[in-house]
C-alpha cells in the first residue's frame, strides 16, 4: 500500500507527502527536479530522480514498491508560461500525464489522484463556482489540465481504475511546523509575494487592479492553506480505498477575500506597513474565484484545519523568513535594486 506521489519535491506534493508520513503511510517521489528542490522531500519517502512520462521507470517503480495509488503533483504550473509556450505545456502536462496513466493502468495501480486548478473555470464563471459551471479554461494551462483529466475519466472507464481530481483554487500558506513551504524564488502569487515585500525582499507589492467590480475593486480569491490541501488529498486516498466512487471536486473553503484584505492580513502578521501601489488589472485575471465547497465536505470525510486567513499568511510569512533567511533577504533585495 505504498503511495507514489509526483512532484513530491514541490510546494504542493512535499506537504502531502508530510501528511501521508504523519498517518504511518509509506510514500515515495517521483520528481524530475525541474522546479522542486531535493530538501523539500520529507524524511521517510525515497526520492527518485526521474520524469513521469519514463514508463518503464514508473512500471518498475509499481512492482518493486507495491504502489497502489498514485497522487499525480508533476507539471508546469505558471500560467504566462503556458501562454508563451502552449505545446511545451501540453507536452508536459497533458501528454506526460497520459504516458504515466498508461504505466498505471499496464501495471494496475488501482487509484490515482489527480491535481487539477479552478483556471479549468475560464474568467467569469458563477460565484460561488459549483464542479458544474461552464469549463472554458482562459489560458493554455487550464486547457491542458482540463484535458488530463478528460484523458483521466477515459482511462478509468476502461481499466479497473478509480479516481478522485481536485481543483485547486488559490493555494497559500506552509507547513505549520516549518518543515516545507514555497521555495519558488520566482513565486508569482500574491500572499507570497505580499510576505516578502513585507520582509523587504522586495521594493513593494502591485494591486493589480483597483476597479474591478468586487465590494472594494479588488480581485476576490478562495485561499486554501496548503496543509488542509495536503489533508483533502489524504481522505481522497481513504475515500478510494473505501471503495467510493471516481470524483472531481473543488478545493477551496467556499469564501473570498480582496487583495486588500490580504495586504491588511499581511500587515497585521508582520506588525508594520510596507509599500503598496496601484496598477492596471491584469488581463486575463478573474474579477472573483471563490468556489463552491459543498461537494468536498459530502463526498470526503476532509475536515479543515486552517480556514483562517491569518493563519495562512502567519504561516506564509514565518515561512519566507525561515526559508531564506537575512542574509539571502538582504542579496534579493540588492539585487531587484541594481535591477532596477
Ligand atoms: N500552486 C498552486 O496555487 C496551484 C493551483 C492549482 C493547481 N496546482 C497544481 O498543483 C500541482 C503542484 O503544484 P506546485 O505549486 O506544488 O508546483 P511545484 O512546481 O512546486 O511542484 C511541481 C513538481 O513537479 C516536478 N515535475 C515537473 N515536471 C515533472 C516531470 N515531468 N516528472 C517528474 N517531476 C516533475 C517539479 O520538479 C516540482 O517538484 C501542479 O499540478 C499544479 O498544476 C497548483
Ligand atoms: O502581484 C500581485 C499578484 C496578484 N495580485 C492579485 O491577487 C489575486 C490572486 O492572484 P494570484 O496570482 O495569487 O493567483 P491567481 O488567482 O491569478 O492564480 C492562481 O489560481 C489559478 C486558478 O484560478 C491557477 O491555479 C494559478 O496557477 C494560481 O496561481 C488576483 O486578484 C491578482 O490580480 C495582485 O494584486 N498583485
Amino acid at each position: 500500500m505504498t503511495v507514489l506521489i509526483t512532484g513530491g519535491a514541490g510546494y504542493i506534493g512535499s506537504h502531502m507527502t508530510l501528511a501521508l508520513l504523519a498517518r504511518g503511510r509509506r510514500a515515495i517521489v517521483l520528481d524530475d527536479l525541474s522546479t522542486g528542490s531535493r530538501d523539500a522531500v520529507p524524511v521517510g519517502a525515497p526520492l527518485i530522480v526521474g520524469d513521469v512520462a519514463d514508463e518503464a521507470l514508473v512500471l518498475r517503480l509499481i512492482a518493486e514498491h507495491g504502489v497502489t495509488a498514485i497522487a499525480h503533483f508533476a507539471a508546469r504550473i505558471v500560467v504566462p508560461d503556458s501562454i508563451r509556450d502552449p505545446l511545451g505545456t501540453y507536452m508536459a502536462n497533458t501528454m506526460k500525464t497520459a504516458q504515466l496513466l498508461r504505466a498505471a493502468t499496464a501495471a494496475g495501480a488501482p487509484h490515482f489522484i489527480f491535481s487539477s486548478t479552478a483556471a479549468v473555470y475560464g474568467l467569469l464563471p458563477p460565484t460561488p463556482t459549483p464542479e458544474t459551471a461552464p469549463l472554458e479554461p482562459a489560458s493554455p494551462y487550464g486547457a491542458s489540465k482540463l484535458m488530463s483529466e478528460r484523458i483521466l475519466s477515459d482511462a478509468a472507464a476502461a481499466h479497473r481504475l478509480r479516481y478522485v481530481v481536485l481543483r485547486y483554487f488559490n493555494v497559500a500558506g506552509a507547513d505549520p511546523q516549518m518543515r516545507t513551504g514555497q521555495r519558488a524564488a520566482g513565486a508569482s502569487n500574491l500572499i507570497t509575494l505580499a510576505t516578502r515585500a513585507a520582509l523587504g525582499m522586495t521594493d513593494g507589492l502591485d494591486i493589480l487592479g483597483t476597479d474591478l467590480p468586487t465590494p472594494d475593486g479588488t480581485g476576490v480569491r478562495d485561499y486554501i492553506h496548503v496543509s488542509d490541501l495536503a489533508d483533502a488529498h489524504v481522505a481522497a486516498l481513504e475515500h478510494l480505498e473505501a471503495g467510493g466512487d471516481s470524483a472531481t471536486l473543488n478545493c477551496g473553503y467556499g469564501r473570498g477575500f480582496s487583495v486588500r484584505e490580504v495586504i491588511d492580513a499581511v500587515r497585521r502578521a508582520a506588525g508594520h506597513d510596507f509599500p503598496v501601489r496601484e496598477k492596471p488589472r491584469r488581463e486575463g485575471d478573474p474579477f472573483i474565484s471563490i468556489a463552491d465547497a459543498r461537494a468536498i465536505r459530502a463526498t470526503l470525510d476532509w475536515t479543515p484545519k486552517l480556514d483562517d486567513l491569518d493563519v495562512i499568511v502567519a504561516h506564509a510569512l514565518e515561512w519566507e523568513r525561515h526559508y531564506w533567511g537575512a542574509e539571502e533577504r538582504k542579496r534579493l533585495w540588492t539585487a531587484r535594486r541594481a535591477a532596477g
